[in-house]
């Protein structure tokens, strides 16, 4: 335990990298996968299950709790961490993302946003200042600087105006932060597909010198091939020793992929999500429940799991909850995706700290290939 933010790079292998952060709630072995918590809750989970499946850290929604129950509620109440019951760490992201997607966006402009809440049709303004305020209201550990995400396909003109933004407003998060030992501010790179606008947007909030490096601005709907291009651009120009998060990946494919180009951190809501809707993820690739083919298939999902949720329920009930639209159904198939993420985060650190993962990485694959007995 620390008194402050400290990232340590502990081995590389090719281009993946084994780290640990430490911070006073405690530590983050990573590459990391940080499950999900909108709304202060991770989905259909009990925290002390989304700790046991292997998860150090999880996320928490600047954006929905700014709304309900407001940040200054909660801080009235002792902060996140004492309202959920979570001790350990909790990332927030600063809202930007979600004001585009979820709610009725009024205005944008250097000052900030301004939008109507999507719980009951309020008007609210959010500045980068106001931003870190809520999130350090919320008790964060990490925080993330306001920013401005352009979804892709989007006109290089578009793309630049907001990245430039995006920079003036890492700058203005900065001094809202100020210095806080034991927590940290993230910049976010954004940059589209555009690969100079990505290198200036790295080499600028490299400058600001901050505690991590989020990359922004992907996984909203470009292909795969591109979002991997815009990391082999931007990692090269961020700082080897501080860590980085590529915000809302992915896919257990997305992450291998990632890892291996040097990410350390992930947040996604696919397991939880997708678990919500009867998918799961699997060592053999993805099952969809809902299949007839599982009716009568008294075989667990992965006997070989350690979680009850892979190990203990049949196929055929699993079926039978999610088509009965039961919420045991979601909740069995969120405990077992989050396990299943957490069980191959694990074995990609072993991997890299055994100087196998690109073994570890075709191995997984082609495991996926084979697809479920
Ligand atoms: C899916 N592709 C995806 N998600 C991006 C998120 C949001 C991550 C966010 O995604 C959900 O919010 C909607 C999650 O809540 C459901 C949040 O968890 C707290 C999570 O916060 C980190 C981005 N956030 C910012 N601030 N900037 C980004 O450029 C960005 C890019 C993303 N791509």
């Amino acid at each position: 335990m620390t008194d402050n933010f400290q990232f340590t790079l502990k081995k590389t292998d090719a281009g993946a990298r084994l780290g640990q952060i430490s911070m006073p709630r405690g530590e983050i072995r990573t590459p990391a996968f940080m499950p999900v918590g909108t709304v202060g809750t991770v989905k259909a989970m009990y925290l002390d299950q989304v700790r046991e499946t292997g998860a150090d850290i999880i996320l928490g929604n600047t954006y929905h709790l700014m709304l309900r129950p407001t940040a200054e509620r909660v801080a009235r109440l002792g902060g996140l961490h004492k309202l959920i019951r979570w001790e350990h760490p909790i990332l927030t992201d600063s809202g930007g993302f979600q004001v585009m997607s979820l709610s009725g966006l009024r205005k944008l402009d250097e000052q900030g946003v301004t939008f109507k809440s999507h719980v009951d049709g309020s008007l609210h303004h959010m500045s980068p200042e106001r931003s870190i305020e809520i999130q350090g209201l919320l008790g964060s550990d990490i925080q993330m600087q306001l920013d401005e995400c352009v979804a892709l396909p989007a006109e290089p003109k578009e793309i630049e105006r907001a990245m430039e933004m995006s920079l003036r407003w890492a700058e203005r998060c900065r001094v809202a932060f100020g210095e806080q030992p034991g927590k940290a501010m993230f910049g976010i790179v954004q940059g589209g597909d555009i690969p100079a606008l990505r290198i200036r947007s790295a080499e600028a909030l490299a400058q600001l010198d901050l505690k991590g490096y989020a990359i922004g601005g992907l996984a909203v709907g470009e292909p795969q091939d591109v979002m991997l291009q815009m990391l082999e651009t931007t990692l090269p120009v961020l700082p080897l020793e501080k860590p980085r998060y590529l915000m809302g990946v992915g896919t257990p494919d997305d992450i291998l992929k990632s890892v291996a180009r040097g990410i350390d951190m992930f947040d996604c809501v696919m397991p939880t999500r997708s678990g919500r809707h009867g998918l799961a993820f699997t060592r053999r690739g993805k099952v969809n429940i809902r299949n007839a083919r599982h009716a009568e298939d008294m075989r667990p999902l992965d006997e070989q799991s350690n979680c009850p949720a892979s190990r203990d329920y049949s196929r055929a009930y699993l079926h039978h909850l999610v088509r009965s639209n039961e919420a045991l159904g979601g909740m069995l198939l969120s405990w077992h995706n989050l396990a299943y993420y957490q069980e191959l985060m694990q074995g990609i650190r072993k991997a890299i700290a055994e100087g196998r993962f690109a073994d570890f990485m075709a191995e997984t694959q082609e495991q996926w290939a084979r697809g479920d007995l």
